[in-house]
This record gives C-alpha cells, sequence and structure tokens, in this order.
C-alpha cells in the first residue's frame, strides 16, 4: 500500500471509531456502498449541507429553494434521456467474473502511467479513451484495453468479453396489485424534480430570468464498480442548483459559476493547489459545455462537483412528452429589435455537488496524525481533525478542571448561555490533557476549561484546536468569540 492509501484506510478507520460514518446495517456484515453517518458525521453533513444552501439561497436573492420528491412519474425518466442513455460502458473479465466500468479500467493504467512519470503517456491514453467514448466506438475501446495490455487485477488476465452498457437506475413498482403497479425508479439525480416544478417555482416566487432554483436530497444509482468508501455511493445526496438564463447568455452564465463555485470550496479556507479544473471532452447528452472541479484526495485527483451548460435540452423534452408549455415571457427589450425578448424556453447552467463527496473531502483534508515533542524530549502522535470552524460538529467543549469546588455549575452556566447558538459538549470525566485530545479527534475548534482561578476573577482557559495555544479569556467573551469564528 502507498502512503496515500494508507492514509485513506486511516481516515476510513478513524470516521468509524469517532462516530463519523459507519457501514450500513454493519451487524449483517454491511450493505456494499451504502453507508450511515453517526452523531459527529450527521452534524458535520448537515453544516455542509446548510453551509451550501445559505450560500445559493441567502446569500443570491435570486435563487430560491425547493424539496422535491423523490419518486417522480416514471415519463420524467423518459423525457429526461436517463431510460435510454444513464448507462455506462461495462466490461467483464471472464476468468474472475468481476465486471469493470471501462472509463475506469483505462484511468487506472493512466494513474499507474502518471506515477511512473510517464505524463505524456497518460494524457495520450486519456484523450484517445474520451475521443472512443465520444464515438460510442466500443470495438476501438476494447482494442485500447487489450493494446494496452490491461488485466484484471484479481484473475490478472486479459480475457474481455465485449462491452456492453449497464443503466444505473433502480426501479421498484407504486402500487399494491403486481399487475397493475406501475414500474418507478428511484431518482437518480435531483434535478429533474427542479425541472418539472419550473414554472411553479417561476411564478409562485415572481422570478425573472436570470434566476436558480436549488435543492438538496437523496439520489440513488445503482453503481457496478461501487467502491472508495462514500466516494462512490448507491444511494447518496446531491446539492444542485439549476440557473436559468436567456438563450445565447449561458457561455457567460456558464464560466460565472464555474468560478464561483471553485471561490465557494476556498472560502472555506481550502488552499487553491488541491483544486483543479477538468473540462470534458466527451458531453452527456444534454450538455454544451461541461467541466469538474476535482479535488486531491489521498486516492488522487477526483471530481467533486460538476458544472454543466445543459441547454435547453431537459425543459424542450418535458414540454415535448407532458405536452405542457415550459416557456418563459421575457418583457425586458431586446436592444438589437428594440422589441420584448417574449417567449422562449430558457437555457440552464447547473451545478451540481455530492454532500457525501464533499464530506470526504473535508475529512481528507482535515485529517493529520501530528508528532509532538514533549519537554523531556520524548515524542507523541495526536490525531488532530481540522475541521473548518464553521462547518464543525462541536464548535465548543466546556471543561471544568475537577468535578467539584463549584467549578461544574460555572460550567453549566456557559453551557446554557451558548447552546442555542452552536454546538456546545460537556464533559468532566478523565485529566483536561486526555479530553483535549477526544476534541481534537471529532475536530472541535475550542476548549474552555473552567479553573479555580475562574472563581476569582471570571477568566477562563481558552485551547485552541490547532495551534494548541492556551490563552486566558474572560468567562462573559467566550460566547462572542466563538460566534466571531463561525462567520
Ligand atoms: N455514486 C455516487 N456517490 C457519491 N456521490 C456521487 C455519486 N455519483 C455522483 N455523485 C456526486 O454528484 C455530483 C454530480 O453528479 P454527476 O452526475 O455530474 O456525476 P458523474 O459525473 O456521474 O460522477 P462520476 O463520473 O464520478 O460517476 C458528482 O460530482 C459527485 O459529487
Amino acid at each position: 500500500m502507498t502512503t496515500n492509501e494508507n492514509k485513506f484506510q486511516e481516515i476510513i478507520s478513524h470516521a468509524k471509531e469517532y462516530g463519523f460514518v459507519f457501514p450500513s446495517s454493519e451487524i449483517y456484515d454491511g450493505l456494499s456502498a451504502v453507508y450511515d453517518y453517526g452523531p459527529y458525521g450527521s452534524e458535520l453533513k448537515k453544516n455542509i449541507r446548510d453551509y451550501w444552501w445559505k450560500s445559493m439561497t441567502q446569500l443570491n436573492e435570486n435563487i430560491v429553494g425547493i424539496d422535491a420528491a423523490i419518486f417522480m412519474h416514471p415519463t420524467t425518466w423518459k423525457a429526461s434521456g436517463h431510460v435510454d442513455n444513464f448507462s455506462d460502458p461495462m466490461i467483464d473479465n471472464r476468468d474472475s467474473n468481476k465486471r469493470y466500468r471501462v472509463d475506469h479500467l483505462i484511468e487506472g493504467l493512466a494513474d499507474k502511467l502518471e506515477d511512473e512519470g510517464k505524463n505524456q503517456e497518460a494524457e495520450a491514453l486519456i484523450s484517445e479513451m474520451d475521443r472512443l467514448l465520444a464515438a460510442e466506438d466500443y470495438a476501438g475501446l476494447k482494442e485500447l484495453i487489450a493494446t494496452n495490455n490491461i488485466v484484471c487485477s484479481i484473475s490478472g488476465t486479459g480475457n474481455w468479453t465485449d462491452i456492453r452498457q449497464f443503466n444505473l437506475m433502480f426501479s421498484t413498482q407504486l402500487g399494491s396489485v403486481a399487475e397493475d403497479a406501475d414500474t418507478i425508479y428511484l431518482r437518480p439525480e435531483t434535478a429533474q424534480g427542479i425541472f418539472v416544478n419550473f414554472l411553479n417555482v417561476q411564478k409562485t416566487s415572481r422570478m425573472r430570468i436570470p434566476f436558480g432554483i436549488a435543492q438538496t436530497g437523496k439520489a440513488f444509482r445503482n453503481e457496478i464498480v461501487a467502491r472508495q468508501f462514500i466516494f462512490r455511493m448507491r444511494e447518496f445526496e446531491q446539492m444542485e442548483m439549476q440557473f436559468f438564463v436567456r438563450p445565447g447568455t449561458e457561455g457567460e452564465w456558464y464560466r460565472y459559476w464555474k468560478e464561483a463555485r471553485l471561490q465557494w470550496h476556498l472560502s472555506l479556507g481550502i488552499s487553491a493547489d488541491k483544486y483543479r479544473y477538468h473540462d470534458h471532452v466527451k458531453l452527456a447528452h444534454y450538455a454544451k459545455e461541461a467541466c469538474d472541479i476535482e479535488f486531491e484526495f489521498p486516492i488522487g485527483f477526483k471530481e467533486v462537483e460538476g458544472i454543466h451548460s445543459r441547454s435547453d435540452f431537459d425543459l424542450t423534452q418535458h414540454q415535448l412528452f407532458s405536452k405542457k408549455k415550459m416557456q418563459y415571457f421575457d418583457n425586458d427589450v431586446d436592444p438589437a429589435t428594440g422589441k420584448p425578448y417574449g417567449n422562449y424556453i430558457p437555457y440552464v447552467v447547473e451545478t451540481s455537488i455530492g454532500l457525501d463527496r464533499m464530506f470526504l473531502l473535508i475529512l481528507s483534508e482535515s485529517y493529520e496524525v501530528e508528532t509532538l515533542t514533549k519537554d523531556d524530549g520524548s515524542t507523541d502522535n495526536r490525531v488532530v481533525m481540522h475541521i473548518p470552524a464553521k462547518i464543525a460538529p462541536v464548535k465548543l467543549a466546556v471543561l471544568p478542571l475537577v468535578k467539584k469546588d463549584g467549578l461544574p455549575e460555572i460550567a453549566r452556566e456557559l453551557m446554557n448561555d451558548c447552546k442555542p447558538h452552536f454546538r456546545c459538549f460537556y464533559e468532566e470525566k478523565d485529566a483536561i490533557g486526555k479530553r483535549y485530545r477526544r476534541q481534537d479527534a471529532i475536530g472541535t475548534p475550542f476548549c474552555v476549561t473552567i479553573d479555580h482561578q475562574t472563581k476569582e476573577d471570571q477568566t477562563v482557559t481558552v485551547r485552541h484546536r490547532d495551534s494548541m495555544l492556551q490563552e486566558r479569556i474572560s468567562l462573559k467573551d467566550v460566547k462572542e468569540m466563538v460566534l466571531k469564528n463561525l462567520l
């Protein structure tokens, strides 16, 4: 295992040990690529979702939110193209019976070439793969796998089947009697709930173009190669925003959101050199332009968010299949004609980020095993999660130094004062150093210790997670100090 793979495994263990993420139904040995979030994980996940929601809806007056159902009329998915097109080319190894996504198999070789410093060869391989995928040339792709001697990691052989398409949607039955029941799908993306509600939202919120609709919620994909922890799950959560614009302005809005979304990531204090854009060569069936924002996970640079210029594809399709007009009347005057722009189907620029992937990004970026040198020269390790304060599961730990002498009462009073404003944690048990370490491991940015001096001068010790520096501040200033750091 490489150092990075080790780090990834350590993060997975840490996430479980400290109540961030558990395998789903673990007592039955888990369910592949499905995970549950524990006490600290569910707080962190909620905080990331809230941070996204606020930045999209509260800070943009022209973006409103919705919360659409997971089940949708089955025709939705015919109109959107998912029934016919939402599939990945797959290939099976005849000796191990293991199934691979073709792009993952080829990317695996490209990663290996990059590790060996053969960057040009890796780039050539990826660009040839993109070309063949765009042309849907499956014989060509199989040939590419063969000429590059790509073998199955289990059997070690290149005994491959032909490449086939595999649809990723989960289906189920709506209705109680099997014969009458309709096949419906668990939504594979949240976007379609926005498109079918486009006019409901536009009319009720009296939005004028350009405007956006944001939504967070579960999506389901029967991923064939589901691995890498919460990076690729079968049930996951998306945070999507569809921005409706006048045709002809989509290029400028695409560039705007491409930049704005990267800035959102950087606003969490994550270093810019951990990010890069990946512009798509092979475009999805609806896209005019598309790119991914990639982050350097311990398993390499990978997509965390997609920005897609989707043209008027989705609304046009829904108009066609539902026979309901999906048009907008624009009474702004076109300077070229001197007349209103009139009726049209808006173009759409979408930003789509996986909440679980963003969660993994935060874990990967925050996790550190620090070696500390003690006064006597010996060393010790501390595991610390440098989670940005504004999304940390717990913001403040309140720790009376001892369980007596009136200190718990003062600590409880502070808890009661802070609790309504942010998540606090109270603990009396164990030596103070041990308590600090437990808070480091879940990423609590501030610990406050109430000691005997507090009774005399109303001051407390604040201990900062990242620097481990301690300072004495007035008891009455604690709440404001924390709040200031959450902005
Ligand atoms: N199986 C999954 N598990 C977790 N998150 C996912 C999964 N599929 C997609 N996402 C998240 O949703 C976002 C938007 O979905 P989109 O359809 O653009 O992904 P995608 O391009 O199909 O992803 P990938 O190429 O990794 O399969 C992705 O950037 C990712 O963060």
